[in-house]
């Protein structure tokens, strides 16, 4: 358990069609608490991938800081896990080997090999060891990936969409899954998500982040009690206010990709303040 502390951050990248730079987003401060479930939220190209990778230390900013613990980032650790949308499975590698794998250089074989299996179990993926990643769901070669990440130990627990290319019954699943191995692990947890319900599902806090300029928007803080309910009156409700919010940003960056193409009333048709719309930003 560590405490992560995003201060100030900003990312520029190269804008190689306009010859100049273009920013993402600027003075993004957030700190996550030892603990903390939190998700990052928000529509599509605001930069969500991008400060996870940051945090990841798998990109730069250009500006500000990120510190886990005292230690301040360079660059990727074994403090920080990361479990990506694609599991990015070794198909040639059994699930022991590729959980054992990602270890090799922390420790000797027997003792990877029973740590790997302790992570195993944990995702309840025991029965299929021996199994090979084209002999998997693609809900289980998410959960061989959480094994992997977790198997690291790391402080800090890092989910870019892991669950973002999954059906919804299994999607359903793996929410449970991860609730079950946060409270079991107690890790830091951030989390990057499109879909509201997602969030507050899981989240303890969810951070709004929004576009054109780029930044954090609010922060919602989910206090009702767990497992939580999608039809309860309170989750309605947040539901509801998020995506009050969110409908203007979505509509801002429809705006600049459709230019003249725009029709309000049509965007609003399709992407109102209508609930279910949480499962399809
Ligand atoms: N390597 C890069 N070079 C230039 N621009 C980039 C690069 N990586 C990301 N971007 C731009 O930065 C912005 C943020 O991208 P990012 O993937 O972080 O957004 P996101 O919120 O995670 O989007 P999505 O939800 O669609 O994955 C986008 O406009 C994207 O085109």
């Amino acid at each position: 358990m560590e405490r992560v502390v995003i201060e100030e951050v900003e990312k520029t990248f190269p804008n190689k069609e306009k010859d100049g730079s273009f920013t993402v987003f600027k003075d993004i401060s957030l700190t996550v608490n030892p603990g903390e479930f939190v998700s990052l939220l928000g529509p599509s190209g605001c930069g969500k991938s991008t400060l996870l990778n940051i945090v990841a230390g798998l990109d730069q900013s250009s500006a500000g800081e990120v510190k886990v613990g005292d230690k301040k980032i360079k660059g990727p650790g074994s403090d920080r896990g990361v479990v990506f949308q694609e599991a990015a499975l070794m198909p040639w590698l059994n699930v022991l080997e590729n959980v054992t794998f990602a270890l090799r250089k922390k420790m000797k074989k027997e003792e990877a090999k029973k740590h790997a299996e302790k992570y195993l179990k944990l995702v309840h993926l025991s029965k299929f060891m021996h199994s090979y990643p084209h002999e998997l769901s693609g809900g289980m070669k998410q959960r061989v990936s959480i094994a992997r990440a977790l198997s690291m130990d790391p402080a800090v627990l890092l989910m870019d969409e892991p669950f973002g290319a999954l059906d919804e019954q299994t999607r359903m699943m793996l929410h449970r899954e991860v609730q079950f191995i946060w409270q079991e692990t107690q890790k830091t947890i951030l989390f990057v998500t499109h879909n509201i319900r997602e969030s507050i599902l899981l989240s303890d806090r969810i951070v709004l982040m929004g576009t054109r300029p780029g930044g954090i928007r609010k922060i919602f803080t989910v206090d009702l009690p767990r497992p939580r309910k999608p039809s309860s009156p309170e989750f309605i409700k947040l539901e509801e206010e998020i995506m009050s919010i969110l409908a203007g940003e979505i509509e801002k960056v429809m705006k600049e990709e459709m230019g003249d193409d725009f029709n309000s009333k049509k965007a609003s048709l399709l992407y109102g303040t209508d609930r279910n719309m949480g499962n399809h930003i």
